[in-house]
């Protein structure tokens, strides 16, 4: 079964949506490069929202420690997300389990990234440049991901339910991860979208066993 991770929530009701319609985890976005940032207090009420067994997501881009330490205090994420310039050792500090982000937007010169976090519990390929934000809406050349990697991979980058059966036919991944292609404005979901999305994932598990 391909785990879903919808991100960049901003409101209790699209996060508290995500979780009954079957997303496994949601993401809380705190850096400031991105529309869909939350304040701490924000993405407290988010995180207290959901069920259980549906997984926090605690998402930065090159923050400073303190302010990660921050977060986790009070939001009391279950995954940590990096993706920015963050080492591995760096992003192991906090000693919680996390995701590295790899810019997968200059193709074949991102492949040896994918090995460079051997701490992370996933890498998430994301289709935007080195430097750039996620949450652009760009895929990337799916055929690229290496087969065998170390590391579970969460596909994100340009999904929607139109295209994510054939991301999964293509990737094979461990999980998904899909932002603007949920929503009807940066940070706001669209209820028809994000039911759209999981049903067209759990269609191509369906297919693809
Ligand atoms: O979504 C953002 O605004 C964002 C900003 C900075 C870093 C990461 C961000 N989002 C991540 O990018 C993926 C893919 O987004 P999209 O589906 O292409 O819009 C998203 O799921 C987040 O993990």
């Amino acid at each position: 079964m391909t785990r879903i991770k919808c991100c960049g929530m901003t409101r209790v009701e699209d996060a508290v949506l995500a979780a009954e319609l079957g997303a496994d985890a949601v993401g809380l976005i705190f850096t400031a490069r991105s529309r869909r940032r939350v304040d701490v207090d924000q993405a407290r009420a988010i995180a207290r929202a959901l069920p259980p067994m549906v997984t926090t997501v605690a998402l930065f881009m090159d923050e400073d420690a303190a302010f990660v330490d921050e977060v986790i205090a009070s939001v009391q994420p279950g995954l940590l997300q990096f993706h920015g310039a963050e080492r591995d050792d760096w992003c192991a500090q906090f000693g919680r389990p996390y995701l590295k982000a790899v810019a997968m937007g200059e193709g074949d010169h991102a492949l040896p990234r994918l090995r460079a976090f051997p701490g992370a519990a996933g890498l998430v390929l994301d289709g935007h440049g080195l430097g750039e934000a996620g949450g652009s809406g760009k895929a990337f050349d799916w055929s690229l991901t290496p087969r065998e990697l170390a590391r579970p991979v969460i596909l994100a980058g340009g999904l929607h339910a139109g295209n994510v059966a054939d991301a999964i036919r293509v990737v094979r991944p461990w999980g998904v991860d899909v932002s603007s292609g949920i929503e009807s404005a940066p940070g706001i979901k669209d209820p028809s979208r994000l039911a759209a999305f999981v049903a067209a994932v759990r269609a191509a598990d369906a297919t693809h066993v």
